[in-house]
């Protein structure tokens, strides 16, 4: 069984992730975030680091991704659909020009045919979609304090954020990979409220039920 979860930064995925697969006896794929040297770069200087960023985390979730096909069971943190999303965002911000564009976009689709499930030969089972206000991303993202994603440290990243909501919001409704499903992370506490996690949980394994993932 194939899980992906997606949702914007802050949103619970490496949160839930952690859970899911502990409930489903699965293993857990996190994005590189932490020991990634090219982050902290890139939220200092955007325009120049963006395609760099954008190469590392394709690379990056091309080995997480090979790595999750060997087992049988797995849920993935964020799915490799929304790096290009937030890489064309950030074109769209003037961060990258119509040549890196150009050459992310054949990279990514010439490793895409390399993806067993891109071939349509093993999707995802489910796509699990973690919903959040703006209002919670920014105290997320607060809560766990990564320095160089807080607004304080560039007054540019209230408005980085919202339009990276607004173009989620979009990409969900587009995403036609698997079956997927929506929580909402503003009224589930899945981290600190056990009965919240539950139900989550139920939401879930309802998903699967319903497709025969989960007898
Ligand atoms: N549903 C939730 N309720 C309360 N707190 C949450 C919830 N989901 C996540 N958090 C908290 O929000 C912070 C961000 O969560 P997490 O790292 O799981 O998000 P993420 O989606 O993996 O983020 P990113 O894409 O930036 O890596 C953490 O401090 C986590 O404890
Ligand atoms: N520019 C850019 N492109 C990506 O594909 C991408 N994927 C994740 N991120 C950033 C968001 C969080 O700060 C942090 C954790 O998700 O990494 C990205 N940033």
């Amino acid at each position: 069984m194939m899980i992906v979860l997606s949702g914007a930064i802050g949103a619970g995925k490496s949160s839930l992730a952690t859970i899911l697969s502990e409930h489903l006896g699965t293993e857990a794929f996190y994005e590189q975030v932490d020991n990634n040297p090219v982050l902290p770069l890139f939220y200092k200087d955007p325009k120049k680091y963006a395609f760099l960023l954008q190469i590392y985390f394709l690379n990056k979730r091309f080995e997480s991704i090979k790595k999750a096909m060997v087992q049988d069971n797995n849920v993935l943190d964020r799915s490799i659909y929304e790096d290009s999303l937030f890489f064309h965002m950030n074109a769209d911000m003037g961060r990258a020009t119509p040549q890196e564009v150009k050459v992310y976009d054949e990279l990514l689709a010439n490793m895409m045919q390399e993806l067993p499930y891109a071939a349509a030969k093993k999707a995802p089972d489910l796509l699990v979609h973690l919903d959040i206000s703006y209002d919670t991303m920014l105290h997320r993202i607060e809560k766990r304090g990564r320095s160089y994603e807080q607004p304080e440290q560039d007054p540019s990243l209230p408005e980085y954020y919202q339009q990276l909501l607004a173009r989620y919001d979009g990409w969900y409704d587009d995403y036609d990979y698997s079956p997927k499903m929506k929580i909402d992370g503003d009224k589930y506490d899945f981290v600190e409220n056990p009965e919240d996690r539950q139900k989550v949980l139920d939401l879930i394994d309802e998903q699967l039920r319903a497709r025969g993932t989960l007898k």
